[in-house]
């Protein structure tokens, strides 16, 4: 089953821990300081079709597949969701993260609206949900650019793209608005604290409780 060990030492059932935005409000960046601040936190690292942008690693970034091998994954039920998006298909492997999962890891996903729909209808109980927004339309043309990996005509379309993706907002649990980078880091990291303690999550706590008990009662 799903249990890892608490900090504490209370078993609790690992999480998918959801960071969605319109693109260049700074999921990425979110994502590799969780990533290296939380220990017990993994990755899901997502399949796409779309290329490989300067900097970015294969298998770490992303596994870079074609649209053939694409459907083939679709077909033989190997992603937990996936979705268009920008004319390139995105998806996340199942096998990695149910693996994850079953070892007690938390599970960190960078995926769209539509993705996180998906993973919310199977597993609500285990999914919070982030959304991260820029503080102003400038900011984010302007991170767009400063990113400086895609031409002038990508981050035209990312940003006509950027009011559809904002209108997701109210499907989400939490929302935070990413204008100095240090701030939303710690918000989006009490975020992750807080779910770990949720009671539901805590599977082990009947038992932990009924230990206490026991010392009390002696
Ligand atoms: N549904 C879904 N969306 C994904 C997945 N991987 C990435 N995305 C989303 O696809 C969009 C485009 O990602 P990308 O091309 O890397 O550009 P980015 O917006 O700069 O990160 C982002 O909104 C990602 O969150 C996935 O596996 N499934
Ligand atoms: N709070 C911030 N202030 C200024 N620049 C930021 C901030 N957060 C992220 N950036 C920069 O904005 C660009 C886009 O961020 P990125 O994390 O790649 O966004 P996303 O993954 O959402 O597309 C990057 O160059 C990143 O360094």
């Amino acid at each position: 089953m799903m249990t890892a060990q608490g900090f504490d030492g209370v078993e609790r059932r690992g999480l998918m821990f959801v960071l969605s935005s319109p693109s260049g409000a700074g999921k990425t960046t979110l994502s590799r300081m969780l990533l290296e601040r939380e220990p017990g936190l993994k990755m899901s690292v997502s399949a796409t079709t779309r290329p490989m942008r300067p900097g970015e690693v294969a298998g770490r970034d992303y596994f870079f597949v074609d649209k053939k091998k694409f459907e083939k994954m679709v077909e033989h039920g190997e992603l937990l969701e996936w979705a268009t998006v920008f004319d390139n298909r995105y998806g996340t492997p199942r096998a990695p993260v149910e693996a994850a999962l079953a070892v007690g890891q938390d599970v960190l996903f960078d995926i769209d609206w539509q993705g996180t729909q998906q993973l919310h209808q199977k597993a609500s109980a285990d999914v919070v949900r982030v959304f991260i927004l820029p503080p102003s339309a400038a900011d984010l043309e302007r991170r767009l650019h400063t990113r400086a990996q895609d031409s002038e005509e990508v981050i035209r379309g990312r940003m006509s793209r950027a009011s559809h993706e904002l209108s997701h907002w109210a499907e989400y649990d939490y929302i935070v608005v990413n204008q100095n980078v240090d701030d939303a880091f710690a918000e989006v990291q009490s975020i992750l604290k807080a779910e770990r303690l949720k009671r539901e999550r805590r599977t082990g706590l009947t038992e932990f409780v009924r230990g206490l008990q026991r010392q009390l009662e002696k």
